[in-house]
């Protein structure tokens, strides 16, 4: 009998719950998704409920559609969209819908701990206080729903309360928790300080634990409705970056990692907290522990596509979209777009931007806008890889990972734009796989997960940037890095428009 680990990946659009072997190959997988309710601009809520069913449903097709019996799974542990807000009654009931990481509507609130806190805040968090953290969405429930805030008992990340579910214990693990901003990211503790001056209670924050730490066995009633067996151990697991960037193999500094999910990211790896991005890019704990991660966030890469496909093409398959940017040309035929559909938060901190087709023409077809698409989110990463770059980063090799690693055109598009050699995975399944590399280093298959990434990281094909084709990006993100600033005062008062209506 072969023993397996599950990787479980909640991710915004779907959980992805992986079976790997103990030579990391990936045994079984299955899916679910939910829905995303943004009722208003700036709102982005989900139901931890439907997590919680929609793990299980994945979990009970994968037991049934594979060989896997739930007596070979030894161990599971988490990869989580980070920062979104559960809270919870005394009773540990969840007490409104979780507001999430793209979730804008606290810009009050951010300015609220600013005036307060002032600069030390990113020297106490590593980030400024921006509207997808969780604190500013503690403030908020503070001050615009008073009942809701009274019953209020402990949050919880959103991996952490399928945990919560799965196993009956409350904790966080430290990788996460650096999302919330209410961490002090070199002691890796709460900070008491921020608690205090911001009127939270210290009470309210959750156990905290290691990704690799042991938080629990699977617990009866899970059982129940899993099929999974109490035998099972349970370990912290990670937010989906940091799960990401274990299961994409970025253990030093000369490999940087870029992320197609709903959201966008591109991550570097730090040794420690010494570098000074003063919350430009987000300075997070990694699931190696004591070692730190920074990373610039696009809000709405994958979301871009998304958004464009159910709007323009609801019928066609993802593959057929993306493959059909190839009838257009490089710089989709003189059209660009910014990826700014929900605002956007790095280089930018702007929840008023909102994205931009420039340059339509007569002749434009519908592959252009599809191709116009897959570049602007690219471009929109070339911002961070350049800061990156001003900031002495020395990587030679990205290794791309996410839904839209699945696409060899926008691969090849993202090589060409960054002008650098991009990797995929094997599996694109790069936080799946991380999650499922924790439980593996957990449970002692390993005694590092620097020793597990030997085994378990495999990269795919590698993509080369064409020497003329790049050279034609760079002229055109030119013209793209003009689009932020021109298009700012227009698309702020359209929104404005917008939010009067
Ligand atoms: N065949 C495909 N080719 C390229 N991109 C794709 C494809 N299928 C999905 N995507 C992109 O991947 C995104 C989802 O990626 P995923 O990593 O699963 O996200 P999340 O973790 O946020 O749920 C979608 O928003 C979509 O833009
Ligand atoms: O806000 C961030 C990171 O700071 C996002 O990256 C979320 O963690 C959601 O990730 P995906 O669902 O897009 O993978």
């Amino acid at each position: 009998m072969t023993a397996v680990v599950l990787g479980v990946d909640l991710g915004t659009s779907a959980v992805k719950v992986s079976a790997i072997n103990k030579r990391g190959e990936v045994v079984a997988q299955a899916s679910e998704s939910y829905d995303l309710q943004q009722s208003h601009p700036g709102y982005s809520e989900q139901n931890p409920e439907d997590w919680v069913t929609q793990t299980t449903k994945a979990i009970r097709e994968l037991l049934k559609q594979s060989e896997i019996t739930a007596a070979q799974i030894e161990g599971l542990s988490y990869s989580g969209q980070m920062h979104g807000l559960v809270l919870l009654d005394e009773k540990n009931e969840v007490l409104r819908p979780a507001m999430l990481w793209n979730d804008t509507r606290t810009t009050k609130q951010c300015q609220e701990i600013t005036d307060k806190i002032g600069d030390k805040f990113v020297d106490i968090t590593g980030n400024r206080p921006l509207e997808g953290f969780t604190l500013p969405k503690l403030l908020w429930v503070k001050e615009n729903e008073p009942d809701i805030w009274q019953q209020a008992k402990t949050f919880l990340l959103p991996k952490d309360y399928l945990r919560y579910r799965m196993t009956g214990n409350l904790a966080m693990d430290e990788s996460d928790a650096t999302g919330t901003v209410l961490l002090d990211i070199k002691s890796g503790q709460w900070s008491k300080e921020l608690c205090d001056e911001l009127g939270i209670s210290l009470s309210m924050c959750p156990p905290l634990i290691e990704s690799i730490e042991y938080a629990g066995n699977i617990s009866d009633e899970y059982q129940e409705l899993s099929g999974l067996s109490t035998d099972i151990k349970v370990f912290g697991g990670a937010a989906d970056n940091a799960a990401g960037a274990v299961g994409a193999g970025i253990l030093s500094s000369d490999k940087a990692m870029v992320s197609i999910g709903t959201s966008g990211v591109v991550l570097k790896y730090e040794n420690d907290t010494q570098k000074e991005y003063r919350g430009v890019v987000q300075y997070e704990r990694h699931a190696f522990p004591k070692k730190f991660y920074s990373m610039g966030v696009t809000l709405a890469a994958g979301f871009s596509l998304s958004w464009f496909k159910k709007t323009f093409a609801p019928d066609e398959s993802f593959n057929d979209v993306v493959a059909s940017a190839g009838k257009s040309s490089i710089g989709a035929n003189g059209l660009l777009f910014t990826p700014y559909i929900v605002g956007e938060r790095a280089p930018y901190a702007d929840v008023n931007i909102r994205g931009s087709f420039i340059g339509i023409d007569g002749g434009h077809q519908r592959y252009d806008f599809v191709r116009a698409v897959l570049e602007g989110i690219i471009f929109s990463f070339e911002d961070l890889i350049k800061l990156y770059q001003q900031n002495g980063a020395d990587f030679d090799t990205i290794v791309s990972i996410g839904g839209g690693a699945k696409s060899p055109l926008w691969l090849q598009i993202q090589a060409n734009i960054f002008n650098c050699k991009v990797v995929s995975l094997e599996n694109e399944q790069g936080p799946g796989m991380g999650a499922a590399m924790i439980a593996a280093t957990g449970l002692g298959w390993f005694t590092t997960l620097t020793d597990c990434a030997q085994s378990f990281v495999h990269y795919g094909k590698a993509y080369y940037p064409v020497a003329d084709q790049a050279e034609k990006y760079q002229k055109i993100y030119k013209l793209y890095q003009q689009v932020y600033a021109q298009t700012k005062p227009i698309t702020a008062g359209l929104l404005e428009q917008r939010r009067s209506n």
